[in-house]
């Protein structure tokens, strides 16, 4: 495996980790070689790199890196630096890897490059002959709008073949996210009220507590809306709202979720709101006059015969109060309005709902109205709440990298985002990009600007838990 960006912070907080989580599992392939990439400046050697990865373990991992485990991977860790006009340097390294494995070797190719760099990137890889039958696993994002998407996948297609090219977004490595098709699919209870005549609104909140933590030359050029809306907060949708698939395979599974990225309207500059928290212009690399967004929340609809005229809200931000992942399904009201407000222990008229949430290790909960004991009739607010760490061992579960990175070795595209999808997804953002509403400012630790609120009104978000006394007027 070659993993461009390998001293960089995804590589650090979860690729590393994650490779060494694999190979303590036994999930490597028998015979392996990591050689992580990067600039030729302060490019660490060997030693150092191990070291380095260490730290990453040590630091960022679940287990930290334990001696047993940790010999037999770092021994198969190396380094070479690269840039697009100086590749030797890795071409050797890679050379002198595959005569030590012998046989015949299959190459991965991981770009954790900003994005600027992607294209000469990939480029050299293909003069090189690095590419040559190697797969390649790619960040996000994607373009930073279709004509670039396009542009990318030209690029892409040049060196690789289609099959070889795995667009990754982690969400959909997560493992509660996958539960959301086993849920949706495999329990005739739940998909019979999949729909507009059940379903009153669907909220996607993916708050961060993190800000842009020393990543503003990466963020001033993407903003929250490219960073995560327009890729995990989609591809979330896409999973929530897909018809059944023919079956539980990468070509079935590709096609329900562009068929809703085909019917999704065009996001509407009129239903988003953008803002960005105090103190943003101030960090390390953000121009003083900066309007990049740091939140973004907007409505959007699906103009399909199962969810026309549901609302789809979607909230993230960073320097929030909290980092979460949540998906909460609104139930329309029982047909008959038999208990009012005033017949409820909380005085509000609350609505059943379904609550996913995704942060590892996930729960589901319903919540619903039940009779509180006594005399008289007065219901009383419960739920049933299920916690994968109550229910599985935890260890058997990989996280989202961790997953994709298999499923990458192994040829498995089912979890990976399609060129089409992607495409798509920048054609109905253009509105937005055309025309983004200015940001409003929002206080680090908050829920963001108080204008999202007039998205959902007269509804509110799911977050913050509990909604102590505020009405539902669906
Ligand atoms: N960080 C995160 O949480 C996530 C990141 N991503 C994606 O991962 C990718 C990398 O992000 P991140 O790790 O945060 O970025 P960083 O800036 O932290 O790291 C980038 C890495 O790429 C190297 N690099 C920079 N320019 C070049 C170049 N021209 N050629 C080769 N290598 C280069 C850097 O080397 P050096 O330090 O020597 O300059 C560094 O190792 C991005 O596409 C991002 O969207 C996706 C999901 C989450
Ligand atoms: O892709 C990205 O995702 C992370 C959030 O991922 P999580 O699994 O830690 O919730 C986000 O912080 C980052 O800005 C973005 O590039």
């Amino acid at each position: 495996m070659i993993l461009f960006g390998a001293t960089g912070d995804l590589a650090k907080r979860k690729l590393l980790p994650g490779l060494f989580h694999l190979a303590a599992a036994g999930m490597m392939p028998a015979r392996y070689r990591i050689i992580g990439s990067g600039l030729p400046h302060d490019a660490p050697g060997t030693d150092d790199f191990r070291t380095h990865v260490r730290a990453a373990v040590d630091n960022y991992g679940r287990t930290g890196h334990g001696a047993g485990s940790w010999d037999p991977f770092a021994v198969n860790l190396d380094f070479a630096p690269a840039t697009p006009t100086e590749p030797q340097a890795l071409r050797d390294a890679v050379a002198k890897a595959e005569q030590d494995l012998g046989g015949p070797v299959q190459r991965l190719i991981y770009l954790a490059v900003p994005p600027d760099a992607f294209v000469a990137t990939v480029r050299m890889l293909g003069v090189t002959g690095l590419g040559t039958g190697a797969k390649l696993v790619i960040e996000k994002p994607f373009g930073h709008d279709l004509d670039s998407a396009k542009a990318l996948n030209r690029e892409l297609r040049a060196v690789f073949d289609e099959d070889r090219i795995y667009r990754i977004d982690h969400f959909l490595g997560k493992e509660a996210v996958q539960n959301i098709l086993a849920f949706r699919f495999g329990n005739g209870l739940f998909e019979s009220v999949w729909n507009a005549d059940h379903i009153d609104h669907v909220q996607i909140e993916v708050p961060e507590r993190l800000t842009i933590e020393g990543r503003a030359d990466f963020y001033e050029q993407t903003g929250a809306f490219r960073d995560m809306v327009v890729t995990h907060l989609f591809h979330l949708l896409g999973f929530l709202a897909m018809e059944a698939p023919a079956r539980l395979d990468a070509a079935s599974l590709h096609e329900q979720a562009e068929t809703v990225f085909q019917a999704l309207n065009p996001v509407d500059p009129a239903r988003t709101v953008l803002g960005q928290y105090d103190g943003y212009t101030a960090e390390p690399g953000v121009a003083p006059d900066s309007t990049v967004e740091t939140f973004a929340a907007l409505t959007v609809e699906i103009d399909n015969p199962r969810w026309a005229g549901v609302p789809f809200h979607l909230r993230t931000g960073k320097g929030m109060t909290q980092s979460r992942h949540t998906i909460t399904l609104t139930f329309t009201k029982a047909p008959q309005d038999l208990f009012g407000p005033a017949d409820c222990t909380s005085g509000r008229d609350a609505p059943n709902e379904l609550i996913f949430e995704l942060s590892d290790p996930g729960s589901i909960s319903i919540s619903f109205r039940t009779k509180a004991p006594g005399a008289d009739t007065r219901l009383d607010d419960a739920s049933l709440n299920f916690h994968y760490a109550d229910s599985f061992t935890a260890a058997h579960g990989l996280l989202g990298y961790e997953r994709l990175l298999h499923d990458a070795m192994t040829g498995d595209h089912t979890l990976f985002t399609q060129a089409g999808g992607i495409e798509r997804l920048w054609e109905i953002s253009a509105p937005l990009l055309a025309h983004p509403p200015r940001p409003l400012p929002y206080r680090q630790g908050s829920w963001g600007p108080a204008e999202t609120d007039r998205l959902i009104a007269p509804a509110s978000w799911h977050l913050p838990e509990p909604r102590d006394g505020r009405p539902w007027q669906g």
